[in-house]
């Protein structure tokens, strides 16, 4: 996040000087904006830089324990420049919170500079080869240079002078980094999905016909119901993520022209899309975990390292819920242009046509599924703009009338997103399988199918409510998605294999591509510590008077 954000928040003259240096490794930089007691809310971060121009420098603060610095990657010991996103004071002024490039420790010794306080935040549910760190300032005084002036600027005198166009331009290297996170979710969830199916096409376990031999698990249909869903959200996931790549750089090269209109936009689907995918990411390796028996649970399988990996990306780079209601934020108002007449972005475009009051006829093609999650996300925003209203015409302020309804928010955001990535997953297939075979197609198409049906019924009691769906066509759909499940297994080993991951990268004794489970397993297990002598020393210790009763 350094390197992004000194490309995205410098001037180029402080670009000229900063990234040679950045990028030739002669200095290592984090991103420091995280508080102690500030994550999610950004305006309420409390360390200041107040600009001092007799010395034209800016003195950093942290006033209390909870302005504290918390969490940044490679900030307890590695680094030794931060951003730091502070509270500027000019004249007496608070303009809000700005970028600063802070030296936090000596270019030759590494000693922390004196005013700066800085160390390990300790031991994390996962990251732990990542020295995550806190970091205060005691009057600590930085060049009025190293603010990171792209945006906003202070002169010589102290005057404060706004350049960017849009308010939020500062947060920038976040909208980036959630881009990012997309194909992110998408790479860690295809290699549980490979470990997975690997092992559960070597894993024999059962016979359901007493005479017969043992089924390797991956023939249960309940085991495809696990996994399949894994493959083809992986596929969702990358090609929403290189659909919304698209879109970033559309974005960017427009607002380098000067025109900040699509911003809204990414904004909105880049939350929305971090959000979902990284929580769909975690959940599915989870049940990737689960799929894997109790070897799953082995650190030697590699999936508990996954998760504890994956499901921190939920977290960082604004959680879930936050960024859903970031997006709901933008679909509150496009409901009210669509209210007004006024035409709709393109990934909105749909609720033009969705509030006709009518539940949607129910058809059970492909198509037919994105436009029935369609009415349903039109239909679940439509019932929160009621819900915000009546509690407007009760007496509640906009703001509370939001909260109490965020719920409902959060729902129509998820359902708008789950609409979005269909389309898209249904858009980037056709336009990346032009020339390819019949039987690629076939498969590609399969999954896509997987990942409709998967959530139609997962979503029965929201498509009864917004379209005309029968408990038969629920029951028709279930016995066609088990059909589908049956039509993939003979290729599932195949489509994992062509995730194209390696060994190495898998790091997994249940996954590698030989298929050796079982000697891998016990190969991992000579490594414990404890197989090192044979009689531990605790015997001795503990166990021994324990059992002589001399203890
Ligand atoms: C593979 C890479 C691995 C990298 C490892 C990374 C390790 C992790 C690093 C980190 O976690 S760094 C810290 C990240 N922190 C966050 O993400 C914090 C989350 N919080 C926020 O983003 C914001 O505080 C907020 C929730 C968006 C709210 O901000 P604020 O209070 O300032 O705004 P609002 O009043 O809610 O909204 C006003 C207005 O602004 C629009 N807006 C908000 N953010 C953006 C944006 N990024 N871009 C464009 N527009 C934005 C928002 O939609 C509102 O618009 P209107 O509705 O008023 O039109
Ligand atoms: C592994 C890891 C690496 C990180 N790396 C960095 C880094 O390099 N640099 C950096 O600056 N930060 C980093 N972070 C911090 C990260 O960005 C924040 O933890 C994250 O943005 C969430 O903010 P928070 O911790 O304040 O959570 P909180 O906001 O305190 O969230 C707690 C709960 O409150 C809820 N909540 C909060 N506000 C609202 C609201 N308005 N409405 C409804 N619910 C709400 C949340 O949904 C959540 O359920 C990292 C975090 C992790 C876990």
């Amino acid at each position: 996040m350094f390197v992004p954000t000194l490309m995205g928040q410098c001037t180029p003259e402080q670009q000229a000087y900063w990234l040679p240096r950045a990028l030739d490794m002669q200095i290592i930089g984090t991103y420091a904006q995280t508080e102690l007691g500030h994550g999610t809310f950004i305006r309420g971060l409390e360390t200041t830089a107040t600009y001092d121009p007799e010395t034209e420098t800016f003195v950093m603060n942290s006033p209390t324990l909870t302005s504290y610095k918390w969490w940044a990657g490679g900030l307890a010991k590695t680094v030794n420049y931060c951003i730091v996103v502070a509270q500027l004071y000019t004249k007496g002024v608070c303009h809000g919170t700005h970028p600063f490039i802070v030296q936090i420790r000596d270019e030759e010794t590494h000693m922390p500079r004196p005013g700066v306080k800085v160390g390990d935040i300790g031991p994390k549910l996962g990251f732990n080869t990542a020295d995550n760190g806190y970091l205060g300032f005691d009057n600590y005084r930085i060049p009025r240079d190293n603010m990171m002036m792209k945006n906003a600027q202070v002169l010589k005198d102290g005057t404060y002078v706004k350049v960017a166009r849009h308010g939020k331009a500062t947060y920038g290297t976040m909208v980036f980094v959630r881009v990012l996170l997309v194909n992110e979710a998408a790479f860690n969830l295809a290699k549980a999905c490979t470990i997975a199916v690997r092992y559960s096409a070597i894993r024999r376990q059962c016979s359901p016909d007493s005479e017969g031999s043992e089924l390797q698990v991956l023939d249960y249909s309940t085991q495809q119901h696990k996994l399949f869903i894994c493959i083809a959200t992986a596929h969702a996931l990358q090609l929403n993520s290189t659909w919304l790549w698209k879109t970033f750089s559309d974005t960017l090269a427009a607002i380098k022209q000067g025109n900040v209109d699509t911003l809204p936009e990414l904004h909105a689907l880049s939350s929305c899309l971090k959000a979902l995918s990284t929580a769909d990411a975690a959940s599915l390796i989870e049940q990737c975990r689960h799929a894997c028996g109790g070897h799953g649970y082995m650190m030697s399988s590699g999936l508990p390292y996954l998760y504890a990996f994956v499901t921190a990306t939920r977290t960082y780079e604004g959680d879930y819920t936050i960024l859903l209601l970031q997006t709901a934020r933008f679909l509150v108002k496009a409901y009210e242009q669509v209210e007004a007449g006024k035409p709709l972005t393109p990934t909105v475009s749909y609720l033009s046509q969705a509030f006709t009051g009518k539940k949607l006829p129910w058809d059970s093609s492909p198509d037919g599924i994105i436009r029935a999650f369609q009415a349903l996300a039109a239909g679940k925003l439509s019932s929160t703009v009621k819900s915000l209203r009546k509690r407007l015409e009760s007496g509640l302020s906009y703001e509370q009338a939001w909260e109490l309804s965020t719920i409902q928010l959060n729902g129509a955001a998820e359902a708008h997103c789950r609409a979005v990535m269909s389309q898209n997953y249904k858009s980037e297939i056709e336009r990346l399988t032009v020339n390819s075979s019949p039987n690629v197609k076939l498969v590609l198409q399969q999954l896509y199918k997987v990942y409709l049906y998967y959530w139609a019924l997962e979503r029965t009691g929201d498509l009864l409510l917004y379209t005309s769906i029968s408990e038969s066509d629920i029951f028709e759909l279930q016995l066609r998605y088990e059909g589908l499940l049956k039509e993939i297994r003979p290729n599932a080993v195949g489509i994992v294999d062509a995730f194209d991951l390696r060994d190495e990268v898998l790091h997994s004794a249940l996954g590698s591509y030989d298929g050796n489970v079982y000697e891998r397993l016990m190969a991992e297990a000579q490594k414990s510590p404890l197989n090192a002598e044979p009689v531990n020393q605790t015997f001795h210790t503990y166990l021994k008077p324990m059992m002589k009763g001399k203890l």
